[in-house]
């Protein structure tokens, strides 16, 4: 079968995963070369690095940022900053691009004033994993997460409100975007070890951008 780089089978479905969480299948396609492009700019001012957590061990996953504020993790713990702490300079600036596509997909879901100020970059290798999650660094809950996925599939573990509960698993593909707010904003969340399934744009890659009003 020919590989359909401007669609996905499910592009244009919205699925409700939540009283205020959903899946936007495809909705960030078009938009795949701009965040590639951006990337690769941002990329070289703040590198991808692999993080320690405060438990001492180190993430498989490599992140970077941009925008005003960016997360970071040491063996002190987890927090936004508006330096990188590799360089001591400020995060790379959030291109129009990204804050265009997160306001939008935020605006679709039902959340029409969203205004990112963080955008983390996750980059996954096959067997890179992140385990189930709240995302409550940020300062204020009623902005929701706006999550981008581009390259390799992944599935998507999101659970209840305490970690034990049952997690769903929801497949993302490239060009999907999840947005969860509201009453779903502190659901933990996780990505499952990714399988090697190349993708023809990024190679065994896997990039996800979660926007967050963290400041
Ligand atoms: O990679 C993903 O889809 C989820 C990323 C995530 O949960 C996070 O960065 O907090
Ligand atoms: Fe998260």
């Amino acid at each position: 079968m020919m590989y359909d780089l401007f669609a996905n089978e499910t592009t244009g479905e919205h699925e409700q995963i939540g009283p205020a969480a959903w899946v936007l299948r495809g909705y960030a396609l078009a938009y795949a070369p701009e965040l590639l492009n951006a990337i690769q700019i941002l990329e070289q001012i703040s590198p991808f690095r692999h993080m320690t957590t405060p438990g001492g061990f180190t993430m498989s996953v490599a992140l970077t940022n941009c925008g005003r504020f960016g997360w970071s993790s040491d063996e002190s713990g987890y927090r936004y900053s508006q330096t990188d702490p590799l360089s001591g300079k400020a995060w790379p600036v959030m291109p129009d691009i990204f804050m265009k596509l997160a306001s939008e997909a935020a605006a679709v879901a039902g959340f029409p004033r969203f205004q990112p100020d963080a955008c983390l970059v996750n980059r996954y290798l096959p067997g890179s994993r992140l385990s189930l999650h709240q995302d409550k660094d940020e300062r204020d809950f009623s902005a929701p997460i706006v999550s981008v996925s581009l390259g390799m599939p992944a599935v998507f573990l999101f659970g209840g409100l305490k970690r034990t509960d049952k997690a769903r698993r929801i497949p993302l593909l490239h060009g999907d975007v999840v947005v969860w707010g509201g009453p779903d904003r502190l659901r933990y969340h996780g990505i499952l070890p990714l399988k090697d399934k190349p993708h023809p744009l990024l190679g065994s890659v896997r990039l996800n951008f979660t926007f967050r009003e963290a400041g």
